[in-house]
């Protein structure tokens, strides 16, 4: 799946809900025009919620079909696509974050982090959190987003593979394994529990994994909060399948999918409430939520800005049609660098070794269109 978007096009925040004076709360209304996401981890000033009005749509389930916000575009468009010259060797632009490079932890900076979540979970703080760092990169002479895009889509076949360019929030590549919250077009809404990592071996096969105590508290945790969300809203017809194992990539994890038939249930708008009680999930913060992105604030030492928020498109290709994905397995491109992130979900029998590896692992996802 692709949510592609580049260009000038100004981003225009549209505020569909208020968290607080000014600050936006993550929604989803049918009524509002067709639009692609991008959610940072926490809102603010820096990293702010963006709505990008989708003025033009393809999709690739309909090849044959262009969308234009401007329908008298439409035909202009078609003309120049076909007379367009085939790409050239010419790098495109990007929109390039105006906030500071974040800091990157060294191998002994994120172990110290580590211990100190473990920590915290042996003195009852946090049930569980999840800590994360960045990485920098150099680009390859050449290196061009689009094409980038391109791989990255046939690599991952199985992940939202999403290239997002914006003022303000600079350009987010990523292929994503984790479903936050879709609502396909017969009204099913989907999330997902998504949490303990492992390599997949060369010829080993997904359903030989065997896990550890250690994930599989790890994904219980994701599972539980997902319930008792819906417990919190009173809903009891969901479907609940698994935990089994997902691959992403060269990566294994345990997962739990969710399903809800909406047309079956008197819950108009559980699409946006289950957005506003899943974000950030305990898969990319932690459990109690508060607790472990109070702990995240004070210890983790830097600004994930865009990593581990969401997006997607919304009301795209229909009204009420909503993929959003957590921004996972992700880079942010700067003018001769890439950022990478990725985090882990720490537990109280984690350690600190272990958990550098499975960063570095998890940031080769994404690193590998750099090699
Ligand atoms: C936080 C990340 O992954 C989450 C999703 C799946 C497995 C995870 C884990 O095993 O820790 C994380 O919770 C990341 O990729 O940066």
């Amino acid at each position: 799946m692709a949510a592609a978007r580049r260009g000038a096009a100004p981003a225009v925040p549209e505020l569909f809900g208020r968290g607080g004076p000014d600050r936006p709360t993550p929604s989803l209304d049918a009524r509002r025009p067709g639009r692609l996401r991008l959610f940072p981890f926490r809102d603010s000033d820096h990293n702010p919620a963006l709505f990008l009005p989708a003025d033009v749509f393809w999709d690739a389930e309909h090849p044959d079909q262009l969308h234009c916000s401007d329908a008298a575009q439409v035909a202009p468009l078609l003309a120049f696509l076909a007379q367009a010259p085939t790409p050239t060797d010419t790098p495109l632009p990007w929109h390039l974050s105006p906030q500071p490079l974040p800091h990157t932890a060294t191998q002994p900076e994120y172990a110290a982090l580590v211990e100190t979540g473990v920590e915290a979970i042996r003195q009852g703080q946090v049930l569980k959190v999840v800590s994360s760092r960045a990485a920098r990169r150099p680009l390859p002479a050449g290196f061009d987003a689009l094409r980038a895009f391109e791989s990255l889509c046939q690599r991952y076949p199985q992940a939202f593979v999403s290239l997002v360019s914006a003022p303000g929030a600079g350009t987010w590549l990523g292929a994503s394994p984790e479903v936050l919250v879709t609502i396909d077009a017969d009204g099913i809404f989907r999330t997902m529990a998504l949490a303990g990592t492992q390599p997949l071996a060369p010829g080993m096969l997904p359903q030989q994994a065997i896990w550890r105590q250690k994930e599989i508290e790890e994904q219980a945790l994701v599972s539980r909060y997902i319930v008792s969300c819906f417990k919190q809203l009173r809903l009891r017809e969901y479907e609940e399948t698994g935990p089994r194992t997902a691959v992403a990539g060269q990566l294994l994890h345990l997962r739990t999918d969710f399903a809800v038939n909406l047309r079956a249930v008197p819950f108009p708008t559980l699409g946006t409430d289950m957005l506003r009680l899943l974000h950030p999930t305990s898969a990319v913060g932690g459990m109690p939520r508060q607790a472990a992105l109070n702990f995240l604030h004070q210890h983790e030492g830097y600004d994930r800005a865009y990593y581990s928020g969401f997006l997607g498109p919304v009301n795209l290709p229909q009204p009420g049609v909503a993929r959003l994905f957590v921004n996972l397995r992700c880079l942010q491109l700067r003018s001769t660098e890439a950022v990478l992130y990725a985090g882990t979900g720490l537990t109280i029998d984690s350690d600190p070794e272990r958990e550098w590896s499975e960063t570095e692992m998890k940031l080769s996802t994404i690193g590998a269109i750099l090699r």
